[in-house]
């Protein structure tokens, strides 16, 4: 829809038809709900001021695209979003050209600004890279990265600052309690426009080096103070919901050809009074009824993440030492019951993975037991730290990795698949999976005496069923669950042996079913022994075929001179897709009744 030509008044009828499209459409088929609401007056006064059509439009996160979407060309196909084979939840430049980026991840955006302002230059162009951000993506340490080398370089570029003054959760930390401030201060920018006015029309000529003096002082007490001194000028804060006003700003944002953040306070979830202001609740949703904002589809079985938390719990209660953190997911992994009943413990730390990895580390050293728990994902960014503080110093943190395997409706920024290619080679790493519910309560009791670092890794909702008695954990060893008569076995991992167990059922030989428990260290005793007596190893795993359990299996086969045959059912060498996890999973070929017809 073209709206750069559109009067005030059509454009307020514009964001009306776009949020009444989104909370039909959300409620529906589900979504992220409340940042895209608070986002849309943000969104159409972008297209207003600048040009989707060559100025960089950059989303940070991008969960709050939807309004973008609609704008650009996607208002029928959106009842299709975040749908299999649909339209993305996020910005993907492959759907559509007006998405500049691929993005999923928090606090890439004003590095993403950064680089398409020097290639602008380079090119001598006339283009403005034009970023929206939340606050709560402000707290991630590689926004300041590059707000350093932004206000240094001084190359021009909008950064609208979306402030709900919400994460996904509350926010947490200095930089969130600054952005309060200023929002509760709007004073300060009324009286130093006051004073800048006085000292335009009162001071006469000749007396400019003492009004000068007098604005950098007035700098001091300027709410924007953080930024300025980094380099950057700062608007705001103003309205996010007053068109208006943000077109105005804007307009002198695009046309000051400088670094500029413009600060506008917005209402998560406005239009839609029930989720308006409202935490957690509302961000990512299931379908609802608009009337009375009830969920309609209620979840059947336990999540994996719930009875990790509830073990932890027990955990934390039983052993003092007990401590963790997850980075700004706190409902997510279940880690926001820990933080209530032990707040002395157990931190939110914001957008913080790297932070998290390495300040858990230290806590390792002085005594305590840490619990990271994190996202698969999200884990990918304190990668550096896993290897440098923890691992190096072969410290006994806890990485309880959630979300392993594939997550569904976020799609390809989030699928959890790489997390065993990335920890496996690293040296003192113990990694373990559980398979159902009983033994994730045995994998944590494992990993609170392990020595070193050690991975557990569960899916997103509830584990497939297994019917067999689980024993406990014990470092390296694996447990076969039936010896069969066939020559085949088939061998799962986590999340992997509930889909063994669904394709031995249907398969008409009686085959063998080991559960590998750890990818690292291997049960070598074991699968040696296995290797004499079946000759087909087939290997189920939620995750990544390259450097993933099959491989791990097979640099085992082949140091040993051992001879089998192996097949994995892994994640091929490619980004998977968003959607119904089953239907995904299908489209993968992985589903227990097409992977019967490809053993066959
Ligand atoms: C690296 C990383 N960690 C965690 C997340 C999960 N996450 C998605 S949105 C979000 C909160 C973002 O808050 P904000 O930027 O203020 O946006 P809002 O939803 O309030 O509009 C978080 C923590 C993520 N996307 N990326
Ligand atoms: C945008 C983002 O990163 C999160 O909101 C994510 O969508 C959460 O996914 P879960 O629903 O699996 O918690
Ligand atoms: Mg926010």
């Amino acid at each position: 829809m073209e709206v750069q030509d559109k009067s005030l008044a059509e454009l307020k009828q514009v964001c009306s038809d776009i949020r009444e499209r989104i909370i039909d459409v959300v409620s529906r088929k589900g979504g992220h709900f409340s940042s895209t609401l608070g986002a849309v007056e943000l969104t159409v006064a972008m297209h207003k001021v600048f040009d989707v059509k060559k100025d960089p439009f950059i989303y940070d996160v991008s969960h709050q695209c939807y309004a973008h979407k609609l704008l650009n060309g996607r208002w029928e196909e959106f009842e299709t979003i975040r749908q299999y084979k649909g339209l993305s939840g996020f910005t993907k430049p492959k759907e559509n050209e007006a998405d500049y980026f691929v993005a999923g991840h928090s606090s890439t955006s004003i590095s993403l600004a950064v680089g398409a302002a020097k290639a602008i230059q380079l090119k001598k162009e006339n283009r403005v890279p034009v970023v929206m951000i939340g606050d709560g993506s402000m707290t991630a340490g590689m926004v300041y990265e590059a707000l350093n080398e932004l206000g240094d370089l001084k190359l021009p570029v909008v950064i609208i600052l979306n402030d709900n003054e919400m994460s996904i959760a509350k926010p947490i930390g200095a930089i969130s309690k600054y952005l309060s401030k200023i929002l509760a201060g709007k004073y300060y920018q009324n009286f130093k426009g006051k004073v800048d006015s006085f000292i335009r029309n009162n001071m006469p000529e000749g007396t400019t080096y003492i009004a000068k003096r007098m604005e950098e002082a007035m700098k001091l007490i300027t709410p924007g103070i953080l930024f300025e001194e980094m380099g950057l000028d700062y608007i705001g804060p103003i309205d996010g919901h007053d068109l208006e006003e943000i077109i105005d700003t804007l307009e002198i944002a695009r046309d000051m050809k400088k670094p500029v953040i413009v600060h506008a306070r917005t209402v998560k979830g406005k239009g839609y009074k029930i989720a308006e202001g409202q935490h957690e609740h509302w961000h990512g949703v299931g379908p609802f009824n608009v009337e009375d904002g009830e969920f309609t589809k209620k979840a059947a079985a336990k999540s994996a993440t719930a009875v990790f938390a509830d073990a932890l719990v027990e955990l934390a209660e039983k052993h003092e030492n007990v401590v963790g953190v997850t980075a700004a997911m706190p409902s997510g992994t279940g880690i926001d019951k820990l933080i209530e009943k032990f707040p002395q413990r157990f931190w939110d730390v914001a957008i913080a993975e790297q932070h998290a990895v390495t300040s858990m580390a230290a806590m390792a050293k002085e005594g305590f037991k840490p619990f990271i728990t994190i996202y698969s994902t999200f884990l990918q960014r304190g990668f550096d730290q896993i290897i440098h503080d923890v691992c190096l110093m072969k410290l006994p943190v806890v990485f309880a990795i959630d979300r392993a395997g594939i997550v569904g409706n976020d799609g390809e920024t989030h699928q959890g698949a790489f997390d065993i290619s990335y920890l496996r080679f690293i040296p003192n790493m113990i990694l373990c999976a559980p398979r159902d519910n009983e033994t994730l309560n045995h994998s944590l009791e494992f990993a609170y005496e392990a020595k070193g670092p050690c991975a557990i890794r569960y899916p997103r909702g509830a584990f497939g069923e297994v019917d067999f008695p689980s024993s406990k954990f014990e470092l390296g060893k694996a447990e076969l669950l039936k010896e069969g008569t066939s020559k085949k076995l088939f061998i799962g991992y986590g999340a992997g042996v509930s889909r063994a167990c669904q394709t031995e059922k249907l398969h008409e030989e009686d085959i063998a079913i080991l559960d590998l428990r750890f990818v690292k260290p291997l049960d070598e005793t074991l699968l040696k022994e296995l290797s004499s007596k079946y000759d087909d190893w087939y290997v189920f795993s939620d995750s990544q075929k390259q450097g993933g359990v099959a491989s791990a299996i097979l640099e085992f086969l082949n140091k040993e001179n051992l001879c089998v045959n192996l097949t994995s059912f892994e994640y091929e060498d490619e980004f998977i897709q968003h959607g119904d996890t089953k239907l995904v999973e299908e489209g993968l070929g992985l589903h227990p009744h097409q992977l019967v017809e490809k053993i066959k």
